[in-house]
């Protein structure tokens, strides 16, 4: 599949990015969707990250569809506000460092909270790391408007064509709950529930993650 893909999108006059709007109704491989050619090939898709759970979520969702391998492969996340800047830069300079023909697929996540005027935003992993998740919670607690989103776009190139793809998920930031997920997924709460009180299908169906690869596996089925 990887050689026709690729000889339409060097053809194609439209070959830079664009971000896509999520679908609504994300697909799951258990829709029974799987584009022809990719069930044929041997190709998989370099999912780049050193973060498991956004790793085992793209598998999850992706299984049936594309072979998904996970690359922890730490690329330069440019100083921006755009996570689509980032994603694409993450996803090109994958492709030009890393050995191998097999497309790339990168994911930039921010948890925007409105009472903190979208903090931490794209700085939502340095902020996990130093503030920790419990702390975030504390920080909005005494808040009256407890509303954030999460937003995800992925980045995914070929070298010859780069393409972005976008989902976004509103909720409301709780006191930690659950145990599955991982990052802020206990303090983010969607109908009731928290995301690390989901498993990943009821996740996925969701999630900004989810929707983003929704958006992502219907293209892909079209080329
Ligand atoms: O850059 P890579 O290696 O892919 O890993 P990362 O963890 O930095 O990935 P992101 O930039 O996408 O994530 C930014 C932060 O948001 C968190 N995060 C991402 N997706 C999430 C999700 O679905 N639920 C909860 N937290 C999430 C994540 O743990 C980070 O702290």
């Amino acid at each position: 599949m990887s050689g026709t893909v690729r000889a339409i999108w060097a053809a194609s006059p439209d070959s830079w990015s664009r971000t896509r709007n999520s679908s609504p109704l994300p697909r799951t491989a258990t829709d029974g969707y799987i584009p022809a050619a990719a069930a044929a090939s041997n190709m998989a898709i370099r999912f780049v990250t050193g973060n498991d759970g956004k790793a085992r979520e793209a598998r999850a969702y992706l299984d049936g569809i594309e072979a998904v391998e996970q690359v922890p492969y730490d690329y330069t996340e440019i100083q921006s506000d755009s996570l689509e800047e980032i994603a694409i830069q993450g996803a090109e300079e994958a492709h030009a460092e890393l050995e191998g023909e097999d497309p790339i697929l990168v994911g930039d996540t921010g948890l925007f909270v409105d009472a903190l005027g979208g903090f931490p935003g794209p700085y939502s992993a340095y902020v996990e790391d130093t503030v920790g998740v419990e702390r975030l919670w504390r920080l909005v607690e005494p808040e009256d408007n407890h509303r954030a989103r999460f937003k995800t776009v992925l980045g995914f190139t070929d070298g010859e064509r780069t393409e972005t793809f976008e989902g976004t998920l509103a909720g409301t930031i709780v006191s930690p709950r659950g145990d599955d997920g991982f990052g802020y997924d206990p303090i983010f709460e969607f109908n009731g529930q928290t995301l690390a009180e989901m498993d990943i299908e009821e996740k996925n169906a969701i999630s900004h993650r989810g929707r983003a690869l929704a958006t992502f596996s219907d293209w892909y089925a079209d080329q």
